[in-house]
């Protein structure tokens, strides 16, 4: 299984002579021990494309067995035959985390194949670019619904299940860094990972003295080939490609990170595996960047302000 980041520095740092930050260990490779998951289930919505593919490899990787869930079920079953390839056992099951119902079946589908999952990965998000003021009620509502309501209704449902059997879990939360900062041309989905951002503050709280850890993941700029064709027209717009290797490493999105290189997906399944294992069983509540500092990139004085209507190619309001 690859994953699609490039792991050399650019060559604009090497026409900087600066190395960045290094690169990460193989693919393949992990810091914890063989086996730390041996006999855990660990469910992954949005398991079957981008980065919830990739935190669901670096589990199976260390022995777990998987239930990935999200709606497109021609794209789960091929996730379930890549991830199936790195030892364990994968179930896909088709479900759309907006509704409750879905969601309990998902929980059922688990249990049946593998036991309760000891572990909920809470992946699976919607984002589009567009100016918050042609953002359409219903636009608004299916980002915020699947993003914050979709996480709350997984993590309910897993909760309910550890509080009525008594048994310890742990819950990441994959979050975006524009949850402190705002998110301008993406104001929904901004506003969605706040909520998910708050959600493991209450509830690492409120469910701690039944065992149950919940934190949240941030990664940064982490390319790959499932993303959504108007993210990747925004990185295009944002950092023009210089005309060749299409789907191949870019280096100009490289040289706008202070790591001097995007992040692999592998590095966010590391911290993911981390997060939930033995050895982190004293964290909870605590939000976990994986982002070579980009967030808090910023100065008195930045580039010149492009509003986000230039941004995105558009015309003025009401035109
Ligand atoms: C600053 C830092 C930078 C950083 C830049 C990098 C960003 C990093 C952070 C990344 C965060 C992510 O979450 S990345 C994850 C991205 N992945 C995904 O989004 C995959 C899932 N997405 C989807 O399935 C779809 O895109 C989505 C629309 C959200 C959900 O589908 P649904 O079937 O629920 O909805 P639909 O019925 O199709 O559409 C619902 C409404 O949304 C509107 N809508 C849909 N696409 C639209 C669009 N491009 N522009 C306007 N409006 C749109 C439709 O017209 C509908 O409104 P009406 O016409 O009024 O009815
Ligand atoms: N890639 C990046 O650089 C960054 C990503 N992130 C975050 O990382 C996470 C993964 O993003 P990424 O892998 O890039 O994006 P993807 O678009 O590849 O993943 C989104 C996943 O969510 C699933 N999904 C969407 N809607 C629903 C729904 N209603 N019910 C169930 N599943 C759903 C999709 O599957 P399906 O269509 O089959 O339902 C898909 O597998 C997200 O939380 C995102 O916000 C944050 C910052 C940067």
């Amino acid at each position: 299984m690859t994953d699609d980041a490039t792991d050399d520095v650019t060559d604009d740092a090497h026409e900087r002579a600066l190395p960045g930050l290094p690169a990460p260990a193989p693919l393949g490779t992990s810091a914890l021990p063989e086996g730390t998951y041996d006999g855990a289930v660990v469910l992954v919505t949005g398991g079957g494309t981008g980065l919830g593919k990739a935190i669901a490899a670096e589990f199976a990787r260390l022995g777990a067995d998987l239930v990935i869930a999200s709606r497109k079920e021609d794209r789960l079953k091929a996730a379930r035959d890549e991830l199936a390839g790195l030892g364990g056992r994968v179930t896909a099951v088709p479900c759309d985390i907006r509704d409750p119902e879905r969601v309990t079946e998902v929980f059922d589908a688990a249990r049946q194949a593998y036991g309760l999952p000891g572990v909920l990965v809470n992946n699976a998000a919607a984002n589009f670019p567009v100016p918050a003021e042609d953002m359409s009620p219903n636009a608004w509502r299916s980002v915020v619904d699947i993003t914050l309501t979709g996480t709350f209704l997984m993590t309910r449902e897993f909760a309910r299940r550890h509080l009525a059997a008594g048994s310890p879990g742990s819950v990441i939360n994959i979050g975006a860094s524009y949850a402190w900062t705002g998110g301008p041309g993406f104001a929904h989905s901004a506003a969605a990972k706040a909520g998910v951002q708050s959600l493991v503050e209450s509830l690492a709280v409120e469910w701690a003295p039944y065992g149950i850890q919940v934190n949240g993941l941030v990664p940064g700029l982490m390319p790959h080939q499932d993303m959504t064709a108007d993210i990747r027209g925004n990185l295009d717009r944002a950092a023009p490609a210089r005309g060749h290797e299409p789907d191949g490493p870019r280096r100009e999105l490289d040289a706008r990170q202070p790591a001097l290189r995007v992040g692999a997906p592998r590095e966010l399944g590391w911290a993911a595996t981390f997060l939930a294992s033995p050895y982190a069983r004293f964290i909870t509540g605590h939000t976990l960047v994986v982002d070579g500092a980009n967030w808090q990139r910023r100065g008195l004085v930045s580039p010149e302000v492009v509003t986000v209507r230039e941004q995105m190619g558009r015309g003025p309001f009401g035109e």
